[in-house]
């Protein structure tokens, strides 16, 4: 049986950019799969002819808004001359992997058992169009949507009827691991093998139907597990959920068949993912960020990792700028198991002092930032809590009053008191022997590292902070990490005061 759905990559012609990588000059071999490229607003791309989806689910489903020119979606040129106005003129653009880059996608499953859709909806509809040979999708997804359709004909599981509430299986979570070290570093991408979680349609694993569920994973594990030439199922879990509502996953998560540990190679270090928590979904984007960012974070310095996930942002600067200290602060407690095995195996020789705390960042802000020189915040894409904006805002004043308070009272540290703060400080995890620092006597953040994946929200949040006067922008970068799309990421690194005039040595002027 071959479980391996080769998509064979569509050929990219040859296109024009002013870019910092040598880029072919003349018609040549197609580009490489990632380019930097450095851009100014005269950068012109040729329409029509650039990197194109081909992908035969265009415009049925939802998922992908264009075609053409993926390697330079139109918004980069609407961010280019935002940066500009605003101060940035180098800011730089990274293509990225342009087809089989989604390494974790989350599809609804419906029709019936004999002709199961596995998709997404419809646009503005609750119509799931089935996409059997999606080329966002790493190609192992699309291989065990194909071997689940085939378990949910043979076990007769019926998919989910939303109208009617009737069904068993209402989504699907797939994961791709990348990392497989007995692999050699180049097979390794394209023999990623999969997490499956199983969205069932029960209050928990004892209902009548979960027979259903066991000889659903059985017979994955059977057909794609390590019996077989290729090694496609990492793992497979249920997530029990039975609201009416959108919301996809549902708090009870079982470890059904498989390992465990889902393990990942981003940003210099592993790091544990529970089908529970965050992940990003091009893993080859968020690495290449992960490396960008490392430049921004200066050896030994205080790290508060806000809007952390599983913590990766914090430890992988723990690990590569031996910071003095990491702080992560996420709102999902389902997180901090993955947070907590990913540090189990960060070097010993890290000297950090590390935590993670369960807690809402835009409750109290301010306690997250104190003791920091670096604050890091990756939010949803809805941008950052207005409180939040308020303290990043008014930070040079808080300083002024932190600092001043602190002298007036010399030794005497104000014991805290807010039980919010405290139940989030009591809710958290600490590593290693260096216990956290006196935040009483510390500063705010100097500078502010912005990481986005909503462009619009980005754009307010950016203003509110430049318009305060109390941060200025230094750099910015834009990351492929939804091709396809108009979306993208983005890495803002703001720092405190003014912009420092350029220093260059002025001609005499001749009387
Ligand atoms: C875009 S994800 C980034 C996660 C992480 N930085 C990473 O790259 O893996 C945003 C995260 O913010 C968390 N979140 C949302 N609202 C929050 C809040 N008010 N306080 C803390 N975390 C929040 C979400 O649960 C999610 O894990």
């Amino acid at each position: 049986m071959n479980l391996f759905h080769v998509s064979s990559r569509p050929s990219c012609p040859l296109f024009t950019c002013h870019a910092t990588a040598a880029l072919p000059t003349h018609p040549s071999p197609p580009p490489p799969s990632s380019l930097t490229l450095s851009l100014t607003p005269s950068t012109s791309v040729q329409p029509s002819l650039a990197c194109a989806l081909h992908c035969p689910h265009f415009q049925s489903c939802s998922g992908c808004t264009h075609e053409l020119n993926l390697h330079h979606p139109i918004i980069v040129d609407e961010a280019t001359n935002f940066f500009k106005k605003y101060g940035v003129s180098d800011f730089t653009f990274d293509s990225c992997k342009l087809w089989g880059w989604r390494c974790r996608a989350k599809l609804a499953v419906r029709g019936s058992s004999t002709n199961p859709l596995i998709g997404l909806y419809e646009e503005g509809t609750h119509n799931v169009v089935d996409i059997p040979d999606c080329k966002a999708h790493h190609p192992n997804i699309n291989a065990a949507v194909d071997l689940l359709k085939r378990g949910i004909t043979e076990v007769e599981v019926q998919p989910y009827d939303k109208d009617e509430g009737t069904g068993d299986l209402r989504y699907v979570q797939m994961a791709v691991t990348t990392y497989n070290t007995s692999l050699p570093a180049a097979e390794r991408y394209k023999n990623g093998k999969v997490q499956v979680t199983l969205v069932w349609n029960s209050r928990n694993e004892n209902s009548s139907r979960s027979e259903k569920l066991n000889a659903l994973a059985n017979f994955l594990w059977r057909n794609g597990g390590p019996r077989n030439n290729f090694h496609l199922i990492h793992s497979v879990w249920a997530n029990f959920q039975t609201s009416t509502n959108n919301v996809i996953f549902g708090n009870r998560w079982r470890h059904l068949l498989g390992e465990r540990d889902f393990w990942e190679h981003v940003g210099g270090i592993d790091v544990s993912l529970a089908p529970s928590s965050f992940g990003q979904a091009n893993t080859r984007a968020f690495n290449i960020l992960l490396k960008k960012l490392q430049k921004y974070v200066p050896c030994g310095t205080s790290v508060a990792d806000l809007y952390a996930g599983a913590g990766v942002i914090g430890l992988s600067l723990a690990a590569t700028r031996k910071c003095r200290s990491v702080k992560c602060i996420e709102i999902n407690k389902e997180s901090k198991l993955s947070f907590e095995k990913t540090v189990d195996r960060l070097p010993a020789t890290i000297e950090s002092s590390i935590t993670w705390h369960h807690a809402d960042a835009s409750k109290e802000p301010l306690s997250w930032l104190v003791g920091s020189d670096v604050v890091v915040i990756d939010p949803p894409r809805k941008g950052l809590d207005t409180s939040l904006v308020d303290a990043l805002q008014n930070i040079s004043s808080i300083e002024r009053r932190v600092l001043s308070s602190s002298e007036s009272s010399s030794s005497r540290v104000k014991e805290e008191k807010r039980p919010w703060v405290l139940r989030a400080k009591e809710a958290s995890v600490q590593v290693g022997s260096k216990t956290p620092q006196d935040e009483s006597t510390q500063s705010l953040p100097q500078t502010l590292i912005y990481i986005s994946c909503g462009w619009e929200s980005f754009k307010e949040d950016c203003k509110a902070l430049l318009s305060s006067k109390a941060w200025h922008l230094e750099k910015a970068h834009g990351f492929n990490f939804f091709p396809g799309t108009q979306s993208i990421e983005v890495l803002a690194v703001f720092k405190r005061g003014h912009r420092k005039a350029k220093s260059g040595k002025k001609k005499k002027k001749r009387l």
